[in-house]
């Protein structure tokens, strides 16, 4: 006999668990007493006011900083258990921004996105290393600029550089602090349309810091708002909530669906009542006519 069992959607093993962990670089937490559970496959953004504490969960979460109390595991083990090498197969991270001391050429940076792959340090690169790496270049728009020196290029140039090096990884998760913070609006969402690929083809599990919550609300299902620890953890909807949005950010803001959109879309109010008339703020005003179904 068949039961008439409703359909449950099947969550995945998590990918990544935050088992209460504290975190401080002087004698205050800055992160405290955070648990958070990743399912495998989920794209999430990390939202809060510099400062808040974002890039110091995603280096917590690389291994970089160790967290003061609790422990973060990676597929059931932590990164000690898994050791550098074994946990750089598996997480990649794009940083805010990289400093490279030497003349290296942007395929020599790409490339060393597979050294934890090398069988030896020096190790030699197989054919197959040379396919995963032109593939990377060319995801992230990078194969023009192969024989350029990495030091040369322009900020958004590098960051899109930093992608590839870390798509060379194949990692099963990939940590982005402030993927478009360097870029133009075309690469801003040439970018995160290639991360959200690589999430629904490849089921690449995301975090990303994000400042733009316009960004954030078209990209992330999951979003995780900071303010002295994770102050809310949902979907764009749950999180980008005028009250809430305000109690964090110290402004008041807009939130709505404009005409012909998908989703949210967040306007500051502040100076539209401090300085009436002026030509920014008309133009800001014609933006928020277009406003429709206002949440709140
Ligand atoms: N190495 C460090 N030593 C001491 N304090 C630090 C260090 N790195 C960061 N901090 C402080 O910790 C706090 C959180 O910094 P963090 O870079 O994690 O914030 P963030 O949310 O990523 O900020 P932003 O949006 O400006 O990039 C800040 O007050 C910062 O000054």
């Amino acid at each position: 006999m068949v039961e008439n069992k409703k359909l449950v959607a099947v969550r995945p093993d998590p990918i990544l668990e935050m088992q209460g962990i504290s975190f401080g670089y002087k004698r205050h937490d800055l992160l405290y007493d955070v648990s958070v559970t990743v399912a495998s496959g989920e794209m999430i953004g990390l939202l809060g006011p510099n400062g808040s504490g974002k890039t110091t969960l995603l280096r917590l979460l690389s291994g970089v900083l160790q967290p003061r109390q609790g422990q973060i595991l990676l597929q059931g083990r932590t990164l000690t258990q898994w050791g550098r090498r074994q946990a750089a197969q598996r997480i990649a991270v794009v940083p805010q921004e990289l400093h490279m001391p030497f003349a290296y050429t942007v395929e020599q940076m790409v490339s060393l996105g597979r050294t934890p792959f090398a069988s030896s340090f020096f190790g030699s690169r197989q054919e197959h290393d040379t396919t995963i790496i032109q593939d990377a270049m060319q995801a992230a728009g990078v194969s023009a600029l192969s024989e350029r020196i990495f030091n040369e290029l322009s900020g958004g140039e590098r960051q899109r550089v930093t992608v590839a090096m870390a798509l060379a990884q194949q990692p099963g998760l990939l940590l982005l602090d402030e993927p478009t913070s360097h870029l133009d609006i075309k690469y801003q969402i040439e970018l995160l349309e290639l991360v959200q690929q690589l999430n629904h083809e490849r089921g690449m599990t995301i975090i990303a810091a994000m400042h733009d919550l316009n960004l954030a609300a078209r990209y992330f299902p999951r979003l995780l708002l900071f303010q002295r620890g994770i102050v809310a953890d949902g979907s764009p909807a749950e999180i980008l909530e005028p009250g809430l949005l305000s109690r964090v950010y110290g402004i008041q803001v807009q939130v709505g669906i404009l005409r012909g959109a998908e989703h949210l879309s967040v306007l500051p109010r502040h100076k539209l009542r401090k300085y009436p008339g002026s030509n920014s703020i008309q133009r800001q005003q014609s933006i928020l006519s277009q406003v429709v179904a206002l949440v709140n």
